[in-house]
């Protein structure tokens, strides 16, 4: 399949802050690929290193056959930054006119704006769109120039539930015309519903890179909770909470362990088991990491 942009031993450093490290990645032609990891990982630092606003301190970073750096190169990609600002006396029509004239062939403004539910708002300034609206607005432009490659940094971040299903309408649509999309997601759920394959980082490496299910079978984890007071040693706790009296045990084996519990004669109740959510996953994936390295 088609590589449309890779990292190979791609090392970031901000000062003593090293953002990646020796992070090697591929987005293929069609995938939509998630990218996952908690505050300050390194998700941005590699989006930007991919758009080209970003250089690598050390290792190789390639887009559509190019580099980053080079302007024709980077009018094949569309980006929705975190922060965007729009000038607020212009049209929500112009803008996108203004973003589209950039590019050979545009997606065209009637298509772009019904495909994320902003048809009714072409005449409208930007100064007195919601935040939502606008946010929707900055994801679309994103689109304008029928990019291969189109890389969305939290596209969904402020929006009520209803307006990030619109966008993710707009999102998949792109994406089954074969479309080709890295985006990066604090919403598991985004990712969970959007994404293919998902690339987990955490201390600005990878730590896992597969399909969303098999990211969940690496960890394999189970939640067990249940109501209790003083618990005992228990064989296999990847991680403990508690929430007043209900603890959570994250656990590979919780067959042994609701055993283990019972023969302990430690009194409980309310017993519940359930797959952990990606988020889990992840934060196991990152503490076994962790530990593994000290
Ligand atoms: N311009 C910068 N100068 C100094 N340090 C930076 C800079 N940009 C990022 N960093 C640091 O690099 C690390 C990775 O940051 P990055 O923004 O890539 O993470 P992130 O996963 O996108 O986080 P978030 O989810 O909070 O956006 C962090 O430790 C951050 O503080």
């Amino acid at each position: 399949m088609t590589v449309l942009a890779r990292t190979v031993e791609a090392t970031r450093r901000y000062g003593d802050v090293v953002a990646l490290d020796r992070v090697s990645v591929e987005i293929r032609a069609g995938e939509l690929v998630g990218l996952l990891g908690p505050n300050g990982a390194g998700k941005s630092t590699l989006m930007n290193l991919f758009v080209g606003l970003r250089r690598p301190s050390s290792g190789t970073v390639e887009l559509l056959g190019g580099s980053p750096s080079d302007p024709a190169v980077r009018r094949g990609i569309g980006v929705t930054p975190q922060e965007t600002g729009l000038p607020e006396v212009l049209r929500v029509g112009e803008v996108v006119d203004f973003v589209s004239s950039h590019f050979p062939k545009p997606v065209g403004k009637a298509e772009l704006l019904d495909r994320f539910g902003l048809g009714e708002l072409v005449k409208r300034q930007i100064g007195g769109l919601s935040g939502g609206q606008k946010r929707r607005l900055a994801v679309a432009l994103a689109f304008a120039g029928d990019p291969r490659l189109v890389f969305l940094d939290e596209p969904t971040t402020g929006l009520d539930v209803e307006a990030r299903r619109t966008l993710w309408d707009g999102i998949r649509a792109f994406h089954e015309g074969g479309g080709t999309i890295l985006l990066t997601s604090h919403y598991l759920e985004e990712i969970e519903a959007l994404a293919e394959r998902v690339v987990v980082v955490g201390h600005g490496r990878v730590l896992a890179d597969d399909t969303v299910a098999a990211v969940r079978d690496v960890v394999g984890a189970r939640r067990v909770s249940f109501d209790a007071g003083e618990l005992p040693e228990l064989p296999g706790v990847a991680g403990v909470q508690r929430e007043g009296g209900r603890v959570h045990l994250v656990t590979s084996d919780p067959d042994r362990l609701v055993v283990e519990l019972v023969r302990s004669g430690t009194p409980f109740s309310g017993l519940e088991i359930r797959p952990t959510s990606l988020e889990e996953a992840f934060l196991t994936i990152t503490a076994a990491k962790e530990h593994a390295h000290a």
